[in-house]
């Protein structure tokens, strides 16, 4: 018995002990452009989505580090001039480039109000970017809400899909104009691996028959795989590339409704800490296809980990991505 329990104490100090290892000694992030600071992506402006948090968040820091400047298109301005205040904090601790008069615009960061959950939102928003930026290069649609209960956006629509596809499908409309006067410029979507469990139920696109949250957010990401693989048909010669990635598990606050009993919160925190991805490290692949030169004129794919993957049959169905486009048209009031 003595022996087991010794066993059992040593198992459980040595699993401690290697993820911490992992967590402090792994590897950290290999920088993909080396040098602390550069000025890779100076001259650029970039358009993050939810850029207050998470993925968006760790997207935006490194592109501001790389020189760019970006715009943070949030749903709660509050929030976001907060996390713009750090970002811009961090970026001097670490003497990254001061935005100023004669920096064109490296470093700089501007936030404006920004709600996928309201067509009103996102049309007023483009207008703005329309009349105020001469130029944008990159648009990442990383914005998402993921398993809510049964909500709907300001339109009617299932809060999942108005969300993560539906507000970013009028948003990248409305600003292709601006993406394709500024090419060559890139267009990334942040989907899922979780996409695999989803359909397009065309019957109950806004599931009022029934609602599922894991089905509606895989649903919501396969939307953004054919979304994906039908512009880039449409921008075929215009100089203007569109890929799509799943960062892996990252710990952020994508989980927020997700409940979990208030005493096992503690291990489910543990957890996350040792075995989810960093945002930063989730973030890689972001960053890696709206910056690197490996991907220029690259358009249509699929990446995890900075590398191209294969996609199940269903993400690749050429009818039901053109159907899925014509249906969004007409459910975001774009239909020519
Ligand atoms: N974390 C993970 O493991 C994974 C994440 N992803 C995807 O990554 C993307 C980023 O998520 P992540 O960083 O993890 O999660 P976070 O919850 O940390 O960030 C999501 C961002 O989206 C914003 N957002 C939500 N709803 C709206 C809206 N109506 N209008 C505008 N912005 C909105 C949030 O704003 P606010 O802070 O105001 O709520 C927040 O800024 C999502 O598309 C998600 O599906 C994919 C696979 C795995
Ligand atoms: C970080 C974290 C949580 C989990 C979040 C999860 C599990 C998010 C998963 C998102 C995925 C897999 C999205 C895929 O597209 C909890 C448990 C809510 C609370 C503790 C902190």
């Amino acid at each position: 018995m003595a022996v087991a329990t010794v066993a059992a104490l040593l198992a459980a100090l040595g699993g401690a002990l290697w993820l911490a290892a992992r967590r402090f000694l792994g590897p950290s992030v290999q920088r993909l452009h080396g040098s602390e600071h550069s000025s890779f992506m100076h001259g650029k402006t970039v358009l993050i989505t939810g850029a207050n948090s998470g993925l968006g968040r760790a997207t935006a820091a490194e592109l501001l580090r790389l020189g760019a400047r970006v715009i943070m298109g949030c749903r709660d301005l509050e929030r976001a001039e907060e996390a713009a205040g750090q970002l811009r904090r961090e970026l001097r601790q670490a003497g990254g480039p001061e935005p100023g008069p004669s920096s064109g615009g490296a470093g700089e960061l501007v936030v404006k109000h920004l709600d996928l959950a309201s067509l009103r939102s996102v049309r007023a928003f483009c207008q703005e970017m329309l009349q105020e930026e001469p130029q944008l290069d990159v648009l990442i649609n990383n914005a998402g809400i993921f398993q809510c209960p049964y909500m709907k956006t300001e339109d009617g629509f299932e809060m999942q899909f108005g969300v993560n596809h539906l507000g970013h499908f009028l948003l990248t409309n409305l600003l292709l104009g601006l993406l394709k006067s500024s090419a060559p410029s890139r267009i990334v979507v942040v989907s899922s691996k979780l996409y695999k469990y989803g359909d397009i139920n065309f019957e109950d696109l806004n599931s009022e028959q029934s609602y599922n949250k894991s089905f509606c957010y895989s649903r919501s990401k396969l939307a953004n795989i054919l979304f994906t693989r039908e512009l880039a048909h449409r921008l075929e010669g215009t100089n203007v590339t569109v890929n799509v990635l799943h960062p892996g598990i990252v710990r952020t606050n994508l989980g927020r409704h997700i409940h979990i009993p208030l005493l096992v919160k503690p291990l489910f925190n543990l957890v996350s800490w040792a075995f989810f991805k960093t945002p930063l490290e989730g973030a890689q692949t972001s960053i890696y296809l709206a910056s690197s030169p490996e991907v220029e004129g690259v358009s249509g794919k699929y990446f995890g980990d900075c590398k191209e993957e294969e996609l199940l049959p269903k993400a690749m169905d050429e009818s039901v991505a053109r159907k899925l486009w014509d249906i969004s048209e007409v459910m975001v009031g774009i239909l020519k």
